[in-house]
């Protein structure tokens, strides 16, 4: 160990725990949180209670399916609205995150919705700011395994340098948020994560990108008659944390099961998306193991490896992107091993429990963006009528 490392920081495995970036320090203290006991804090995985247990009496209401459809309280507040890709992936400049009416945040919320992912440069928000947002767009995720802000359970924190020194990064075997996810809440939640925003103070100036993936249009990229075999289908998830029940805590820890739809609808677009995680999805219910794993493996790799339906995007410090984990897959480019750090806050919004409409159109359908020969092919099936 080189002389030069401070001993109180290192972890239980003699390694050292990289120093919180000196812009990252600086966020903290002036939203006046407590780092006297370190940093960050560890969830405590003896109280972690099976989120079955959660209160889902209140129905869920999605501020984007409250929004005016223009968003023109949104967009004519910002200075510039840059679409970074065709398909997905906007930037507004000009605005204050923290500063958005409600009218605003309704509006924002219908505009990641539609774009996936929207991002804001030179953000000044807290993470306690962060909390209220999540709490605005439904009810903010305590993650049962990630580090958080002390004294701000829902504000994760998402710090590659300190999570490598519990398992290391590796260029050749990438883990963790580098390979392609959602924000599932590890595979658990009846209503799992709608809205997530990651607020990244430090970032090192060249690599660590973050790319997203659209999954409206990686369901249109699939023909007319696979779409009417996958439509309605349910999939198995396994979480990947075991839990304790808080009814039945002598069952010990165990793993939640769910049956998830592997197409949804989104409640504010109204459009369908293909909805599918390989880190969790386990099995298509219905079908033999090994038809199962054929066709799960092939619409990951349409959906992973499409790059005309996904933004990359480059950080630059203080910088927000908030997206929607219904619609998109993203992946972290864990590029910068060992070079200037990169640190931020997530605040996560669990949403709704996942539905498919049958009745849902396809963003395409919905925004008229088809071609000649799509529609010939859409209507011979039956599926899309231009009258
Ligand atoms: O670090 C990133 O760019 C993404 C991390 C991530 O997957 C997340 O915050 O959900
Ligand atoms: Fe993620």
């Amino acid at each position: 160990m080189s002389p030069s490392v401070d001993l109180t920081n290192v972890n239980g495995n003699g390694v050292a725990i990289p120093l919180l970036p000196e812009i990252s320090r600086q966020r903290m203290e002036k939203a006046g949180i407590d780092l006297s006991n370190g940093y960050p804090q560890k969830p405590d995985r003896h109280i972690q209670q099976a989120p079955s247990g959660r209160d889902h009496s209140q129905p869920y209401i999605d501020a984007g399916s409250r929004a005016d459809k223009e968003k023109s309280n949104l967009l004519s507040a910002a200075k510039e609205v840059i679409h970074l890709s065709k398909h997905i992936g906007t930037e507004l400049t000009g605005l204050q995150l923290k500063d958005l009416s409600n009218q605003q945040r309704d509006e924002l919320a219908l505009l990641i919705a539609e774009r996936g992912v929207v991002f804001f440069r030179d953000q000044d928000i807290s993470p306690q700011q962060q909390h209220e947002l999540a709490e605005y767009y439904g009810e903010p995720e305590v993650h049962p395994v990630a580090p958080h802000v002390p004294g701000v359970p829902s504000a994760s924190v998402i710090w590659p340098d300190f999570q490598a020194t519990e398992c290391e990064a590796s260029f050749r075997r990438p883990g963790g948020v580098s390979g392609w996810h959602t924000d599932l809440a590890l595979g658990h939640d009846k209503r799992p994560a709608g809205i997530s925003h990651l607020h990244n103070d430090a970032v090192p100036s060249i690599g660590g990108d973050t790319l997203w993936s659209s999954g409206y249009c990686a369901y249109e990229k699939l023909s007319p008659s696979f779409r009417k075999f996958i439509d309605g289908k349910k999939v198995i998830y396994r979480s990947a944390v075991a839990f304790i029940d808080s009814r039945n805590p002598a069952a010990g820890p165990t793993h939640v099961v769910r049956e998830y739809p592997l197409v949804r609808t989104h409640p504010a677009t109204g459009w369908r998306s293909l909805w599918v995680n390989r880190a969790m999805a386990e099995r298509i219910v219905g079908l033999d193991k090994s038809e199962s794993d054929l066709i799960l493996n092939y619409l990951c790799d349409l959906y992973e490896k499409s790059v005309d339906i996904q933004v990359r995007f480059r950080w630059t410090p203080k910088t927000s992107a908030l997206w929607d984990n219904r619609v998109t897959i993203h992946v972290a480019s864990w590029d910068y091993e060992g070079s200037e750090p990169r640190h931020g806050t997530r605040a996560t919004a669990l949403a709704e429990q996942p539905y498919f409409d049958p009745k849902s159109p396809t963003r395409r359908e919905a925004l008229r963006l088809l071609g000649a020969s799509e529609i010939r092919e859409l209507e011979e099936q039956g599926i899309f009528s231009t009258s």
